[in-house]
């Protein structure tokens, strides 16, 4: 096994245990270029917030793969100086060696998302996965129930948690983090977010496990704080993050027909994405939690 010599990550349990136990959200945002963890660090330092950067395991190729990515995020903090609580993270794991690739490149927590199989089959890869995240210092999520998606403008797939599953999840596994699917949705909501509360409520109490919140975009402040309120301690945003960046490189390309140099195209897509980290931040309130 090749770890990087010096990690300047951290796991993300102490962060998770800590905002949840006085109530705040740590957001997650997912890289699409290393441009964006840049822009990530940078939001998080001037807001005195720890963070989850996080790969998305179907772009990991894309970016180079787990070890160029744990790298550079590790680089990027060094030269920035970034001093606040950074995880790295890999999220919507496909599969349990997916997770141990992660975690031996040097990332500080998995998501291994079983929640497309039975209930058994997701405990039996999940505990897999905490068996050999344990011997590395590294945190765990999984998923219960299906956040839905957005295909076409059509909302489909929603499958709400099941609190007993929940509750066999966390208790046959020993995760540090569960995702229970209870509305939310991957990309724009067509209209208000219909979130189950009753059962959030019932699952945190339950489980008593920080819950993680996917589909964070889009979603309305008051219902935010209610998540948050109920026992959400992390918010995945990646959705308004991408809107952002495509509407503030679409305004260069729009407003000057002759520009080619990529640093004038792409600038402005990063201080986009910037600015809304810090909103997301703030609006999670952890401001100043670092
Ligand atoms: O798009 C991805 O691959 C990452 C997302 O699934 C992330 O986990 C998430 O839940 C963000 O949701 P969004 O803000 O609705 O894009
Ligand atoms: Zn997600």
């Amino acid at each position: 096994m090749e770890m990087i010599a010096t990690s300047r990550l951290v796991p993300m349990k102490e962060m998770l245990e800590k905002a949840k136990k006085e109530k705040y959200a740590v957001g997650q945002f997912n890289i699409n270029s290393f441009q964006w963890a840049e822009a990530m660090l940078e939001a998080a330092e001037e807001e005195r917030s720890p963070i989850i950067v996080a790969s998305s395991d179907r772009l990991v190729d894309y970016l180079g793969g787990f070890k160029t990515i744990a790298m550079m995020v590790n680089r990027i903090v060094e030269e920035k100086k970034i001093t606040v609580p950074v995880a790295l993270h890999l999220d919507h794991g496909n599969s349990v060696e997916r997770c141990k690739e992660a975690i031996d490149a040097g990332y500080t927590s998995v998501m291994i998302d079983g929640s497309h199989y039975s209930i058994e089959e997701n405990i039996a890869m999940t505990k897999q996965v905490t068996d050999y995240a344990r011997h590395h210092d590294v945190t765990v999520e999984a998923e219960v129930g299906t956040v839905g998606g957005n295909e076409d403008g059509l909302i489909g797939g929603i499958n709400y948690a099941d609190p007993q599953e929940c509750l066999r999840l966390v208790q046959e596994t020993n995760i540090d983090a569960l995702a229970a699917a209870l509305g939310s949705v991957h990309g724009p909501y067509q209209g208000e977010p219909k979130l189950g509360f009753a059962e959030m409520e019932e699952i945190s109490e339950l489980t008593n496990v920080p819950l993680v919140l996917h589909g964070g975009s889009g979603i309305p402040l008051h219902q935010i704080h209610k998540a948050i309120e109920l026992g959400h301690a992390k918010i995945n945003v990646n959705t308004e993050c991408l809107q952002a960046w495509a509407k503030a490189v679409r305004n260069v390309l729009e407003n000057d027909k002759e520009v080619y140099d990529a640093r004038a195209i792409l600038t402005p897509g990063k201080e986009a994405v910037k600015e809304t980290v810090k909103a997301k931040i703030r609006d999670f309130k952890s401001s100043y939690k670092a």
